[in-house]
C-alpha cells in the first residue's frame, strides 16, 4: 500500500532534513523506505529525516533518522529545524519549546532574529558515561585507524562523537578516515567523526563525517562535541564561533555539569509531497 506524505524541506547551516508533522499524519517508514527518501537522485535527497510527534513529558517528542535509515537520540541542527517547523506550521504559540528526544529533554528558543538558541545538556565525557566506546580507560586516547595513530577525544552530546584536531581542514582526509572511524571497532554503536582545526581560542573550523548520513555541511552535536573536546584540552575558550562549510553556529560551555549552548540558523526551503 503506498502512502502520500507531506514533508517540509529544511536546512540549518547547510545540515539537510525533511520534516514530517506524525501528529496530524501518523505513519511507520521502513530503513529502506527512509533510504529511498534520502536519495539525492532517486529521492528528495537529506541527511536526516525528523519525525515531530506528541510527548508526555515533553511539548513535544521529535525522532531523527540518519539517511541510511538509523534511528539515533540526538541533532544539534535537527533541534534547531524542529522549533522553527513547529512555529511555522502553527502548533504551538511558544517560540521556546521543550522537546523529548531519545537522549532526554532538550529546549530549543527561537530567537526574534530568527536564529535559534538550544540548550543541549551536559555533555558525557567521563568513560562510563560514553558507553558508546568499548574499553575506554579516558575520555581521550589514540586510536589505530589505517596504520595511524590518531588522538581522539570521545564526547557524547546524547549521541556519540570521536573527535581530532587537525592543522588544515581543507584538506583533512574527512571521507576516507572518517568512514573508517565510524565502523571502527573501538566503536560498537558506529560513532560520528569530527576533524577540528583551531583557528584561535574562540574559533574553529569543523568537518564532520556522520554516522549513517556521510559527511554533512554541519554537525551540531560535532559543533558541541568538538568545542567540548577543546576546552577540555585547555585550546579553547567559551563561547566559539564554528566554522562548517555550510554556515556557522556559536556554541557556549561553562564547563562540567553545564549546559553546552548552541546558536545557529534554521530554514525551511521547500515542502511538497511524495508517494511512498
Ligand atoms: N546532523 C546532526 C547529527 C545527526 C545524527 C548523527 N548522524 C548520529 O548518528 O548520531 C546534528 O546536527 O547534530
Amino acid at each position: 500500500m503506498t502512502m502520500n506524505l507531506h514533508f517540509t524541506k529544511m536546512q540549518g547551516a547547510g545540515n539537510d532534513f525533511i520534516v514530517i508533522n506524525g501528529i496530524d499524519q501518523p505513519f511507520q517508514l521502513t530503513a529502506e523506505q527512509i533510504q529511498t527518501l534520502a536519495h539525492r537522485q532517486f529521492g528528495i535527497g537529506f541527511d536526516q529525516l525528523l519525525l515531530v510527534e506528541t510527548s508526555k513529558v515533553a511539548d513535544f517528542k521529535y525522532r531523527i533518522f540518519n539517511a541510511d535509515g538509523s534511528e539515533v537520540a540526538q541533532c544539534g541542527n535537527g533541534a534547531r529545524c524542529f522549533v522553527r517547523f513547529v512555529v511555522d506550521q502553527k502548533l504551538s504559540n511558544k517560540h521556546e519549546i521543550s522537546v523529548e528526544t531519545a537522549s532526554g529533554i532538550i529546549t530549543p528558543k527561537l530567537e526574534n532574529n530568527g536564529l535559534v538558541t538550544v540548550n543541549m545538556g551536559a555533555p558525557r565525557l567521563s568513560p562510563s558515561e560514553v558507553p558508546f566506546i568499548a574499553d575506554a580507560a579516558a575520555n581521550s586516547y589514540v586510536l589505530e585507524v589505517a596504520d595511524q595513530q590518531i588522538t581522539i577525544s570521545a564526547v557524547s552530546m546524547g549521541n556519540p562523537h570521536a573527535v581530532q584536531i587537525v592543522d588544515d581542514v581543507e584538506i583533512a582526509p574527512v571521507v576516507a578516515l572518517g568512514s573508517q572511524i565510524e565502523v571502527h571497532p573501538r566503536f560498537p554503536e558506529r560513532v560520528n567523526a569530527g576533524f577540528m582545526q583551531i583557528i584561535d581560542e574562540h574559533h574553529i573550523k569543523l568537518r564532520v563525517f556522520e554516522r549513517g548520513s556521510g559527511e554533512t555541511l554541519a554537525c551540531g552535536t560535532g559543533a558541541c562535541a568538538a568545542v567540548v573536546a577543546g576546552i577540555q584540552l585547555g585550546r579553547l575558550q567559551s563561547p566559539v564561533k564554528v566554522s562548517a562549510r555550510g554556515g556557522e553556529l556559536h556554541i557556549a560551555w561553562q564547563g562540567g555539569n553545564s549546559p553546552v549552548m548552541m546558536t545557529g540558523p534554521a530554514v525551511a526551503v521547500f515542502t511538497g509531497n511524495i508517494e511512498i
